[in-house]
């Protein structure tokens, strides 16, 4: 496996819409090496969910280039290099929760009981251990949450990709996920990429910070985070971390984020 697990050059995107075209991306460089958490972060339209889109060959891109695992978007998808979690969880609510989180396996033909094994493992990963045989509308919003990345990481993915996961959670549910997904994180070495709207979620999350800004989708400014992985939420109280927020913010303020 080759350490820079995304390597972007000089990529563009532009949209063709009936009432003209919207240029999503542009001119984005970057690399992401095995192992880190890089957040991107800006205002709504600076194009984070079509750069995710992109990685996860959801999108093509216009011009410029990018590798995934250093192969292209394509075939990194057709070898079940990531899993995509959701804003929404996007659960099938006739199916139970291990159905859900096994699914697919069972599109990828894993036998019943690898699926099994498989399926206990990653709910214990995010805390849901005895949940199996529960249906989605009998678990809070944070626990379904929980749950879609459990499928996420099902067939055991180096490379997690996250649109907004936390972002229709209350506060005090997104601080106790944030927390565990960094635990989650640590102990599994994955790489994420994460879109969020919240300088603090960033701030906490990650190794380094994409500030990106909108029309066309740019960034602006990358910055790092160099936190030990075994933080905690109270470094949120600290000088360094309050530090690193406002960078972040006064890189948002300098992209014209919230003209
Ligand atoms: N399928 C599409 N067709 C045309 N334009 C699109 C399409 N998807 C996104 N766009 C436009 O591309 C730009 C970037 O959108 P994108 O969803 O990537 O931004 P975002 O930063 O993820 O926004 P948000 O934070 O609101 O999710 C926006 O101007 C959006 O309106």
């Amino acid at each position: 496996m080759p350490d820079t697990v995304i390597q972007a050059s000089n990529l563009s995107l532009t949209y063709g819409s009936a009432d003209g075209a919207v240029q999503a991306l542009s001119g984005i460089d970057l690399a992401i090496e095995r192992g880190e958490f890089v957040s991107l972060i800006g205002p709504s339209g600076c194009g984070k969910t079509t750069l995710l889109r992109v990685i996860a060959d959801l999108e093509t891109a216009t011009s410029g280039s990018i590798t995934v695992n250093g192969v292209s978007p394509h075939e990194a998808r057709l070898k079940r290099s990531y899993g995509y979690v959701f804003q929404a969880p996007a659960l099938y609510p006739w199916r139970t929760i291990a159905g859900n989180v096994g699914l697919p396996l069972e599109i990828m033909g894993h036998s019943r009981e690898d699926r099994r094994e498989r399926v206990a493992k990653n709910l214990a990963l995010v805390n849901l251990e005895g949940f199996e045989r529960k249906f989605p509308w009998q678990l809070s919003g944070g626990m379904q949450q929980r749950a879609s990345i459990a499928r996420a990481l099902s067939f055991d993915p180096d490379l997690l990709l996250m649109d907004e996961p936390f972002g229709a959670l209350d506060e005090i549910v997104r601080d106790k996920l944030n927390e565990q997904l960094l635990r989650l994180w640590d102990l599994t070495r994955k790489t994420v990429v994460f879109v969020t709207h919240s300088i603090p979620e960033a701030v906490f999350l990650s190794t380094r910070i994409v500030v990106m800004s909108p029309r066309p989708g740019r960034i602006h400014e990358i910055i790092p985070c160099d936190f030990p992985r075994d933080r905690t939420l109270d470094i949120r109280e600290t000088p360094e971390f309050l530090a690193i927020a406002n960078r972040v913010r006064q890189g948002l303020r300098e992209g014209h984020s919230y003209d």
